[in-house]
């Protein structure tokens, strides 16, 4: 594994999978393949599991940590080639990212979308100019249409929570005021289809009309408006608000109704309720599912040190 930047970037799911379970339980059996190695953990955005599992991981690897917040504790930076520097960037990632690529091994990078241009965002940027500069390995600590780390450890967890052999899993969107990115849903559908096509689960996807997302990440997973009819025998119920795609950015519906309650967790099969965090209490779901035993959401950002430690040792293992 070179650069950790999404699914594509996995030569076996099923294996990484094992290998972050194998952290969890034996947290510091690789700390020699860290050693006198750096890490460097970028922020264009703010962060609490992201920036904390992920130097946790790396230091039981036996890595050193620099944490850096962009534009508050470096210099704004250029991404755009060949532009008048006249504004309020004072460094171009050229330099930024080759800089960086000689203090650091490797490279974390966390880049929201903007929600302004669709097909500036979907281009994914930030992730390649640091890709093609610092000459490093480049992990996508969510980008502006990804967060595999996310992923990795939602299939952690579904791994260790299942308590059927092929678990329906259910993507739903939750309602929100505010416009938030595509990148943890496009995320969830990328790998939640993989392991679907490997037979390991049924995936089925539900939201409001207007909140479809890009075909390159829904694929081939079953899409209904009726969240009831989706949530009908299901294992597990990931909540996640997304801004819709088709009508970039934008905010179409705010309806209470799609929030989980515990009322919809009795239509499914004792269903575990997950989501990413950070998560707004009764906005999206019901302070009483986040409270009962159905919810997964603190294993699963726990979660996060092993999805993290397993990508990390695959760089360091195959980069020297
Ligand atoms: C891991 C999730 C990060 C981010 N979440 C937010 O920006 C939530 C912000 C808010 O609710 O005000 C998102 O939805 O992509
Ligand atoms: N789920 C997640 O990435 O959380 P943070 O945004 O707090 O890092």
């Amino acid at each position: 594994m070179t650069n950790f930047l999404s699914l594509a970037d996995v030569t076996d799911i099923d294996a990484l999978i094992q290998s972050g379970l194998a952290a969890k339980a034996n947290p510091f059996a690789d700390q020699h393949l860290g050693k006198n190695k750096t890490i460097g953990l970028i922020f264009f955005n703010s962060s609490l599991r992201t920036r904390l599992s992920t130097q946790k991981a790396a230091q039981n690897l036996g890595m050193n940590v620099m944490i850096m917040n962009v534009g508050q504790d470096s210099w704004g930076l250029e991404m755009e080639e060949g532009v008048l520097m006249n504004g309020d960037k004072a460094e171009h990632v050229r330099e930024a990212a080759a800089v960086m690529g000689r203090y650091c091994n490797m490279i974390g990078i966390r880049a929201f979308a903007e929600l302004k241009d669709r097909e500036k965002d979907y281009r994914e940027q930030v992730m390649h100019q640091f890709a093609k500069y610092a000459r490093v390995p480049i992990v996508n600590l969510e980008s502006a249409t990804r967060h595999p780390l996310q992923s990795l450890a939602d299939c952690i967890t579904i791994e260790e929570a299942k308590t059927v052999a092929r678990p329906k899993v259910v993507l739903t969107w939750l309602p929100h005021f505010k416009p938030l990115p595509q990148a943890v849903a496009n995320s969830f559908c990328e790998w939640m289809n993989a392991r679907a096509k490997a037979g390991h689960i049924e995936f089925i996807v539900t939201h409001p009309e207007g909140y479809e997302l890009a075909p390159e990440f829904v694929g081939d997973a079953y899409v209904t408006h009726n969240q009831s009819e989706a949530f009908a025998g299901a294992d597990f119920i990931y909540g996640k608000n997304w801004s819709s795609y088709t009508q970039y950015g934008q905010v179409l519906t705010q309806d209470p109704s799609w929030a989980v309650t515990m009322e919809d967790l009795q239509l499914t099969n004792n269903g575990k309720f997950m989501h990413c965090l950070p998560v707004r209490r009764n906005l999206k779901v019901a302070d009483a599912v986040l409270d009962s035993p159905q919810s997964l959401v603190i294993e699963q950002a726990a979660n996060r040190e092993w999805s993290a430690q397993a990508v990390l040792k695959e760089i360091l293992k195959h980069n020297g």
